[in-house]
């Protein structure tokens, strides 16, 4: 029998507000609409000294901050196909097709992700938590991403 160790942090206060569309069947754009995101996120790994996979609050400050610096902006991804995000001066200007919107530069955090869909913005808070915790380098990394009310969009890597 294996033995495995994990801990969950999945705390009310772990939300962002954000703005966001996507495209989605190719080149669907959705209209500009928020969520309030929910995320939650699990560590595996073998016992400390303190008999901690992680102490909760390393990871519980680190993933605040994360949340934090996507609450109350407009989530823009970098890597689309065919949305164009350029920054011109103090404002964001982004066009897919037709349509055009510009967005002060304080309001968006600009994400290198090719869309901005729940799997892939947990991809993108996984690596920040990780890099937020140099010398943590946990068997399992699960992060996740609820959307609206139990909709979660999910990532994990292994080591
Ligand atoms: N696997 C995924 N599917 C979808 C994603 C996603 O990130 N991963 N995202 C969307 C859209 O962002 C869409 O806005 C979600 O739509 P909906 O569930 O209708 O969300 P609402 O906020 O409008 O919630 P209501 O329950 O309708 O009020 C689609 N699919």
């Amino acid at each position: 029998m294996e033995e495995t160790y994990y801990i969950r942090l999945s705390k009310e206060r772990f939300v962002f507000s954000a703005a966001h569309f996507i495209t989605y069947n190719g080149d669907i754009c959705e209209p500009l609409h928020g969520h309030n995101y929910h995320v939650t996120a699990e560590i595996h790994g073998p016992l400390d000294e303190n008999h901690y996979v992680v102490d909760f609050m390393v990871v519980r400050d680190a993933l605040q901050k994360i949340v934090d610096s996507l609450d109350h902006r407009m989530l823009l991804p970098l890597e689309h196909p065919t949305i164009r995000v350029a920054v011109e001066g103090e404002e964001v200007h982004v066009e897919h097709g037709a349509r055009r919107w510009v967005f002060p530069c304080q309001d968006c955090v600009l994400l290198p992700l090719a869309n901005t869909t729940a799997e892939l913005l947990a991809r993108h808070i996984a690596n920040l938590l990780l890099e937020a915790m140099p010398g943590i380098s946990p068997k399992r990394l699960c992060v996740g991403v609820d959307e609206c009310d139990g909709q979660w969009g999910n990532y994990e890597i292994r080591s």
